[in-house]
C-alpha cells in the first residue's frame, strides 16, 4: 500500500474536475482542498473540454441529475477518455431506483471509467446481483461483496471500490481490503461523495488506478478512524468538522501507525 503517494499528491496539489450532487457539493468541494488536491465544479456542458483539459482527474458522481446534467456527464466522460484522463464514477442509489441504473448503464456505454466507487447496493446493482438498496445507503444482501465486486470490474473492466465497514478494491482479480474507518462515517451524508472525488484525486498522481483507488480508501478510512478515537462521543455535527481537519493534518506516518488491511 503506497500511503507516500498522500505526499505526492499534497506536493502536487491536482486539479480534479468534479460534477457533484447538489447536496454534497460543498463536502467534496473541502474535503479535496483540505487533502491537498484542488477542486472545480462546472454545470455547463459547453466548457466541458476546457474544463477536462486543465484537470488531472474527472469525477462523474451520479447522485441528483437532471437530463441536461445527463448530457453534461456524458459528454464529460467522452472527453475525458479523449484526453486519457482518469476517470472515476459515483453511481449514487443505483441500486434503489431503476431509473438511475438505465441512465448509468446507457452512460457506460458512451465512456470507460477507471475506477468505480460504490456502496454495496450499489455495486451489486451494476453487476447484476439481487440485493436490496435502500436509497442511497448499501441496504441488505446476502452474497460475497469480494464476488460482487470482481463481478462487477470484469463485467465493466476496470477497478471496482465496494465501500462499506470493510472496503473492497479489485481490478477484476487482486482484492484488497482496507478495514479502517469509523460508524461515524454513515452519520455524515457525503463521505462516499468524498472518497469518490479522493480517489480520483490520487488517480491523478498514480497511473496504476488499483494502487491509487486502494491508497485512496486506507487514507480516508484511516483519518475518519483516528478523529473518531481522538474525540469521545463525538457527534454528526462535530464529526464532519473534525473530518475535515484530520483530511488537512494528518500525516503518512499517523496513517501507517493504524493502516489495517489485507
Ligand atoms: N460501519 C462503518 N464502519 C467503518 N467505516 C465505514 C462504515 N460505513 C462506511 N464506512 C466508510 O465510509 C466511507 C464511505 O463509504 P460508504 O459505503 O458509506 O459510502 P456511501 O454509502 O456512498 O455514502 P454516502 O451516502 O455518504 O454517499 C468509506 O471510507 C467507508 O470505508
Ligand atoms: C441524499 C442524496 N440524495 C441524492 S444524492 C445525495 C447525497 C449522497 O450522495
Ligand atoms: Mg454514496
Amino acid at each position: 500500500m503506497k500511503v507516500d503517494l498522500l505526499d505526492t499528491l499534497r506536493h502536487q496539489n491536482p486539479i480534479v474536475f468534479n460534477i457533484s450532487n447538489f447536496v454534497t457539493v460543498q463536502d467534496v468541494a473541502n474535503g479535496l482542498n483540505a487533502l491537498g488536491a484542488s477542486p472545480i465544479m462546472s454545470e455547463e456542458v459547453a466548457e466541458a473540454g476546457e474544463m477536462v483539459g486543465l484537470s488531472s482527474a474527472v469525477c462523474l458522481n451520479l447522485g441528483a441529475f437532471t437530463q441536461t446534467q445527463v448530457e453534461q456527464i456524458r459528454k464529460v466522460g467522452e472527453v475525458a477518455n479523449q484526453q486519457h484522463k482518469p476517470l472515476v464514477i459515483d453511481p449514487v442509489a443505483v441500486g434503489a431506483v431503476a431509473y438511475r441504473k438505465m441512465v448509468a448503464n446507457n452512460l457506460l456505454t458512451h465512456f470507460h471509467p477507471d475506477v468505480i466507487r460504490g456502496n454495496a447496493g450499489e455495486i451489486a446493482a451494476l453487476a447484476d446481483v439481487d440485493w436490496q438498496a435502500k436509497g442511497i445507503d448499501a441496504g441488505e444482501g446476502t452474497g460475497d461483496l469480494v464476488a460482487i465486486a470482481q463481478a462487477c470490474a470484469q463485467k465493466l473492466n476496470c477497478v471496482v471500490i465496494l465501500s462499506g465497514p470493510t472496503d473492497v478494491i479489485t481490478d477484476g482479480t487482486r482484492v484488497v481490503k482496507v478495514l479502517n474507518g469509523t460508524p461515524l462515517f454513515q452519520v455524515h451524508v457525503g463521505s462516499g461523495d468524498m472518497l469518490s472525488s479522493i480517489v480520483a484525486a490520487f488517480c491523478a498522481v498514480e497511473p496504476d488506478y488499483f494502487e491509487a483507488a486502494q491508497t485512496a480508501c486506507l487514507v480516508f478510512a484511516a483519518i475518519g478512524e483516528r478523529v473518531a478515537q481522538a474525540t469521545p462521543n463525538l457527534g454528526a455535527g462535530s464529526f464532519s468538522v473534525q473530518l475535515m481537519d484530520g483530511l488537512q493534518l494528518t500525516t503518512t506516518a499517523q496513517i501507517n501507525a493504524i493502516a489495517a488491511h489485507q
